[in-house]
């Protein structure tokens, strides 16, 4: 028998496996496509040549200057030579390759690349290293977008998603390849030819590369060409803000952000000049500059995997704050071992910030408006990545060198060192700015809120004070329940002597009827989403004001069928209107009052719907991908804010659900009220004249 069953469960792997292999053949990865896989290469080599050059003309610029200030100076020059042109002229660049042939375009931006690198060590000058940067930078802003206009043609539109994340690993893993192909090149360098030139030889050479496996593309499409479009970034940033600024969620991402980018763009900008004060020259430089990519790759894949269950709106807040401490440890401990792990550990907290506030935005900002969110915050990142690299060198330049001597003992505090520390004075400030902005349990301590996170137990808030009631609500979709649930709880709660309200959403009052009938009336049509997600929160204003507060200030039990959540779901996800907004609608119209404990009960679409025998009424009848929106909202919801939910499976039994409601309320329950006040006590449903 139990073999029987081994042998049986061998089976069904190897008939998995099997079918992996034929959903492989008929689903090749993107990089069976040969012209793409080429492509990709190309750009791998490009984008190692970019971050390769940046840290090779940036040495070399120190090495042309002498003293700290000059030094700092011509680095801090180099890095704005190197990301202006993007700012400023990416969509004239757009323009023009629009007209040109991509691969032709490619390969001489490429060669151009190549030429304009091996030039800069044999003439020697810091003028013309400049000018070099900014010609560099300039082809970039040509080969990016016809690689970006080739590449939609070589994979079949269904590949675009995977392509695109395929060049992103190539554009950000190359970072950190780039840093220990740099520490390596000056290791050797050391050894054969001292200066930075040998790594200006090497990037020209990976340029050379890529115009050679350019070149090598054949197959290309024929016919239409892929239109070339970069928008301005300075007009992505003014336009994004305009919308994301609007609400909490987006002021506190948009502070955030900037925050962390100040933080890793500080040690970026001074980390040649501080890696030299610790002695550790080119290689140094390239470890420090690899450490923080490595940590924020690491960051980024480890962000949406921690702390499972723990507010993503705190966590990012705090991951920008543990940023600012890294740095002000990097700033103080001069060793450059030290400096090196915090640089990875600094990488890493951007990293889980990136990893959340991507998260956030794929979670609370409406789908339609995702793309532009995305962009905003990419044209954000470039707009405050040139401004930190620009400044930081200059700042560290202008500070100067400084000792201090405390007997024997010397201290050196150079103008990175101050640097590193305003750095975490922003970052601080602006992690604290993005926590406050976007806390969503500002009822419960952090500490608490973390340590229920770590140890899986969600921390539970102690029983209202008792001076208050107790408020429950029921939620979930259609005809999971809550109307049978919430009758039952009461009963017990009655039975054990407290006073309960049990009310419902909407039509808990004369006007909540009208509204009732109106919004599920099937005659009703028209009706636009905004309007219906107002009428809902109207009924909800007048059903706590008439209803759900005074019998709270009297200290009773008031459970509701329905409340806020139904009207994030329904309207939120459901409509696809912004959650965020709805939720701010709903705190004015409640006066901020929320649930002490929500009960959600989950259940497919399909089955609840059966559940009925009456005809479905205007939002029942909504098709399956509505209902199944509104029940991944639910469930996101709750995901949030585990602790103030019990998540049920409501296609078990009614007594075994019954039971977990009964068991989790008990936690929370105050004292029972006196007997005296149970003449008030209503039945279902409480419909005021209010
Ligand atoms: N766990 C369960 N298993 C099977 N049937 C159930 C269960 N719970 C409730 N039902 C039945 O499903 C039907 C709908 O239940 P109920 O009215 O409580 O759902 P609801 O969530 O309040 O629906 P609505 O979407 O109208 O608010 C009722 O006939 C009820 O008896
Ligand atoms: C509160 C609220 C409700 N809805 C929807 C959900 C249901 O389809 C109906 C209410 O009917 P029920 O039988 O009383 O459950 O209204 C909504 O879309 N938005 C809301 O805020």
């Amino acid at each position: 028998m139990r073999l029987g069953g081994f042998l049986g469960r061998a089976e069904t792997v190897r008939a998995d496996t099997h079918a992996d292999t034929l959903t492989r053949m008929n689903n090749p990865g993107v990089l069976s496509f040969k012209s793409f896989r080429r492509l990709w290469i190309a750009l791998s080599l490009s984008s190692l040549g970019d971050w390769l050059g940046v840290l090779a003309l940036t040495a070399l610029a120190r090495e042309l200057t002498s003293g700290y200030a000059a030094q700092s100076y011509a680095i801090g020059a180099v890095l704005i030579a190197w990301l202006l042109p993007g700012l400023l002229l990416g969509p004239v660049a757009g323009a023009i390759a629009e007209r040109l042939d991509r691969r032709l375009t490619m390969a001489v931006a490429d060669l151009a690349r190549f030429g304009l690198l091996v030039s800069v060590p044999i003439v020697g000058r810091l003028g013309w290293l400049l000018a070099a940067t900014v010609l560099t930078a300039c082809c970039a802003l040509f080969w990016t977008p016809a690689q970006e206009s080739l590449r939609s043609g070589l994979v079949p539109p269904a590949r675009l998603d995977q392509a695109r994340r395929y060049t992103l690993l190539a554009a950000y893993g190359s970072a950190p390849a780039a840093a220990v192909v740099f520490a390596l090149t000056a290791l050797v360098a050391n050894m054969v030819m001292p200066g930075s030139d040998l790594a200006l030889y090497v990037t020209a050479a990976v340029f050379l590369l890529s115009a050679v496996v350019v070149l090598s593309l054949r197959d290309l499409p024929r016919g239409e060409r892929r239109r070339i479009s970069v928008p301005s970034t300075p007009g992505t940033v003014a336009d994004g803000w305009k919308f994301v600024g609007s609400a909490p969620v987006g002021r506190g991402l948009v502070v955030g952000t900037v925050g962390a980018l100040a933080a890793c763009g500080v040690v970026l900008g001074v980390a040649r000049m501080y890696v030299e004060a610790l002695g550790g020259g080119d290689a140094g430089y390239g470890t420090v500059f690899g450490a923080v990519f490595a940590g924020a790759g690491f960051g980024l894949f480890l962000g949406p995997r921690m702390l499972d269950g723990f507010s993503r709106r705190r966590l990012f807040g705090l991951a920008v704050v543990s940023a600012a401490f890294v740095l002000v440890l990097a700033a103080l401990i001069q060793n450059l071992v030290a400096v090196v792990v915090l640089a990875a550990l600094l990488g890493a907290a951007a990293g889980v910030a990136g990893a959340t506030g991507r998260e956030l935005v794929e979670r609370e900002v409406r789908e339609d408006f995702r793309p532009r969110t995305h962009a905003f915050v990419i044209a954000l990142v470039r707009v405050v990545l040139v401004l930190v690299l620009a400044v930081a060198p200059l700042a560290a330049g202008a500070l100067g060198q400084h000792e201090a001597a405390v007997g024997d003992v010397h201290y050196g505090f150079d103008g990175a060192n101050g640097v590193l520390l305003i750095g975490a004075v922003i970052a601080l400030l602006t992690g604290l700015g993005a926590y406050r902005q976007m806390d969503d349990r500002r009822a419960i301590p952090l500490s608490r809120d973390l340590y229920g996170a770590l140890t899986g137990v969600p921390y539970v808030p102690p029983a209202p004070v008792k001076d208050r009631g107790l408020f429950i609500a029921f939620e979930g979709g259609e005809g999971a329940g809550k109307t049978t649930q919430s009758r039952l709880l009461a009963i017990w709660l009655r039975d054990h002597g407290f006073d309960v309200v049990t009310t419902r959403e909407p039509g808990a009052t004369k006007v909540g009827m009208r509204l009732r009938a109106i919004l599920l009336d099937r005659e009703t049509t028209a009706l636009s989403y905004r309007a219906e997600s107002l009428l809902y929160a109207a009924d909800r204003a007048q059903h706590v004001d008439a209803v759900v507060r005074p019998a709270l200030d009297r200290g009773a039990v008031v459970i509701t069928d329905r409340y806020v959540d139904s009207n994030l779901a329904y309207q939120g996800y459901g409509r696809e209107l912004p959650v965020a907004e709805i939720d701010e609608v709903n705190m004015w119209a409640t006066a901020g009052l929320r649930p002490d404990l929500t009960v959600l009960l989950d259940v497919p679409p399909s089955l609840g719907l059966n559940r009925f025998a009456s005809p479905a009424d205007r939002i029942e009848s909504e098709p399956a991908e509505f209902h199944d929106r509104v029940r991944r909202g639910f469930r996101a919801l709750a995901e949030a804010e585990p602790h103030r939910y019990l998540v049920l499976d409501a296609s078990q039994d009614q007594a075994v659900i019954t039971r977990h409601i009964q068991d989790r309320v008990q936690r929370i329950l105050p004292d029972p009220v006196p007997a005296s006040t149970e003449d008030i006590t209503s039945t279902f449903p409480a419909i005021t004249d209010a």
